[in-house]
């Protein structure tokens, strides 16, 4: 046999995937596989052919040896660079997790609690882990403001980019700054202060149902877990979409729901390796899984679309408002007293002439806001309207449930604060919960520690928000991070750091008050809604839901552990599936005696 063609072969084979790896190095390929695979099979295919034409003998088991030294070089390559020569190399971790990002998926699938595996790493090896090949989680309040804070320069991490790409993506999942800014802007405006104040009333009204559906449990183990899950999912349906799903009434999840629930927990599995959950998601099988859910939510937005179709366009009829006095009777109180509906074409050019203009026709739900936006109409694919309307169900509502539930679990586990609770509330609502208004709440620095130290201890999305360093780099204190390289801050661990608070695994909601306020030794190690640029867009809208929820319960009722609870179930086996999967949580409530 003659070896020559045999050794030229497999050594440009070898030299082939050495040059392979060193040009990708600084490109981000990791949606790209799909592709990179493809040219794969072409390339083993091409060379068969080029081997059978030269008439080489055994061209096929050439061809699968120079694959295999192909294969053996490529890997050989990567883990050579990433143990010894990656940028991110100087940073302490396991060594498993500097060869691959696998590593955090055997962590994940252990427990499902990576949030908690993250902190026994930060004990083991200090502030800065790789917890991945280019991947360093941070743990200093002083890194917060660098990576999340307005100014910073860096952007989100691939991770993002899991389920759908630029520009056919969620809010969330938007990567570039132009194109999240423009859609960002929609989104304020549906939780400006005035729409918080048209969702209060609305709200309330859901409230007073889950009052409802709880006194007629009185004396029975309710399960407040799954109860907070149908009062978020109900009120997104109402802010969200302006439409009941009925979760109260009827005491029942809705079937997409559990489907959405089985997506977070592939999430939670597989969410460390995005290029890898993309392939997933692209496969039959799991498109079927994801589907329902994926289904249930454009069906809302469909008909979300023909609503819209028949609503006026916002800028052609508007109140008109006048403020200057000389305008007759009416001046004097021009803010409230709307003098004339016209038609107006250009809105600002309207606010410039008359003082004051309000929308007549003002959308009255997320989703109208985002579809009527006159900025974003011409510019957003349908698929990332689409991807939104997920997006308000999934950010809305999971994150306020687990949150209501783990302040029930702490007010049942701390009997002395939940009476705290309502002396505070029964001194600031004398006439009981038909007083209650969110205004007042607000003021009310006690309940305002339960969910903040709700919020520390327990914080709806543990881990640490993903984002990638600038290409010059940044540095954290005395310690620079070089570009391109994955960071983080664990919200989990770093709100628990008992540099940053006194007692951190305690529930001591008086350290948010002035009496205990040294308790809170750096306000920068509270994160739970993130930060700058990409953080919570809905946090007041939650604040406003756990406020009202909170007080209108410990008005109405008396809590306790029902029998056989004592909360180390939702302590112990509640996941981490990029948002919190909280364990079912059995409490009794009583009527109070007052
Ligand atoms: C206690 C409740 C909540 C908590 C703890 C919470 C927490 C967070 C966090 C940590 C982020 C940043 C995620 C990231 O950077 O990957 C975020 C983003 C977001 N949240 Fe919330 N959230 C809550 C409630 C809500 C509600 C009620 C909504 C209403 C729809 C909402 C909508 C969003 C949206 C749309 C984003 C993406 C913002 C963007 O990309 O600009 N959240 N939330």
């Amino acid at each position: 046999m003659n070896t020559e063609p045999v050794v030229l072969s497999v050594s440009a084979a070898a030299a082939l995937a050495i040059c392979f790896h060193i040009s990708i190095i600084p490109h981000e390929i990791d949606f790209k596989i799909k592709r990179l695979l493809g040219l794969y099979v072409a390339s083993i295919a091409g060379l068969y052919y080029l081997l059978h034409r030269e008439t080489v003998t055994n061209p096929g088991t050439v061809t699968v040896l120079s694959a295999t030294v192909f294969n053996a070089a490529l890997t050989a390559s990567i883990l050579i660079h990433r143990m010894f020569l990656h940028r991110a190399g100087k940073f302490p971790g396991p060594f498993m997790a500097r060869v691959s990002k696998f590593y955090s998926v055997f962590l994940s699938v252990k427990k499902m609690q990576y949030h908690k595996e993250v902190e026994q790493l930060h004990r083991k090896y200090g502030d800065f882990v790789r917890t991945g090949p280019r991947e360093v989680s941070v743990i200093r309040a002083s890194a917060v403001q660098t990576i999340y804070g307005a100014q910073s320069t860096c952007s989100r991490a691939p991770f993002y980019s899991q389920v759908a790409d630029h520009p056919n993506c969620s809010l969330h999942a938007s990567r570039d700054r132009v194109y999240h800014n423009l859609r960002r802007r929609a989104w304020d405006r549906g939780f400006s202060t005035a729409m918080l104040k048209d969702y209060e009333p609305r709200m309330g009204a859901l409230t007073d149902l889950l009052i409802a559906q709880l006194r007629s449990r009185v004396g029975t183990p309710v399960d407040i877990t799954t109860w907070s899950n149908y009062y978020s999912f109900d009120v997104m349906g109402d802010v969200g979409f302006g439409k009941s799903w009925g979760m109260l009434e009827s005491g029942k999840l809705h079937k997409a729901i559990n489907e959405l629930h089985a997506a977070m927990a592939l999430l939670g599995y597989i969410g460390q390796v995005p290029w890898l959950s993309r392939l997933l998601m692209e496969l039959p099988a799991a498109t079927k899984a994801l589907k329902g859910f994926q289904d249930w939510c454009w069906k809302q937005m469909e008909e979300k679309k023909k609503a819209v179709a028949q609503f006026r366009p916002i800028e052609a009829f508007c109140w008109l408002a006048v403020e200057t006095p000389s305008f007759g009777p009416w001046g004097a109180r021009a803010v409230d007293s709307w003098v004339s509906v016209l038609p107006v074409r250009n809105l600002s050019a309207a606010t410039r002439l008359f003082g004051r203009v309000e929308v007549l026709d003002k959308p009255r739900d997320l989703i109208t806001w985002l579809l009527t936006d006159s900025k974003l109409d011409t510019k957003l694919p349908s698929q990332a309207i689409n991807e939104d309307s997920r997006l308000i169900i999934i950010a809305g509502s999971d994150t306020t449930a687990s949150t209501l539930a783990h302040a029930f679990y702490f007010l049942a586990k701390y009997p002395g604060a939940y009476k705290k609770l309502q002396n505070v509330l029964d001194a600031a609502f004398p006439g009981g919960d038909a007083e209650f208004s969110n205004a007042t709440a607000c003021g009310l620095k006690f309940l305002e520690g339960v969910i903040f130290e709700t919020l520390r201890l327990k914080p709806a999305v543990p881990g640490g928000m993903l984002r990638m360093t600038p290409p010059e780099g940044l540095t954290i204190d005395e310690v620079y991070i070089p570009g391109d390289v994955v960071v983080s801050v664990p919200t989990h661990s770093i709100q628990r750091d008992e540099r940053y608070y006194e007692k951190a695994s305690e529930f001591i909601p008086e350290r948010w008050m002035d009496e205990k306020a040294h308790m809170v030794k750096d306000k920068r190690a509270f994160i739970p809604f993130s930060k700058g640029t990409f953080g919570c867009v809905g946090k007041n809208l939650a604040l406003m839901e756990l406020r009202m929820v909170l007080a209108k319960v410990a008005l109405n009722f008396e809590l306790e552990f029902a029998e056989g609870e004592n909360g180390s179930r939702i302590e112990e086996e509640t996941k981490d599936t990029f948002t919190l999967t909280v364990t079912p949580l059995f409490v009794i409530f009583k009527e109070r005696e007052k």
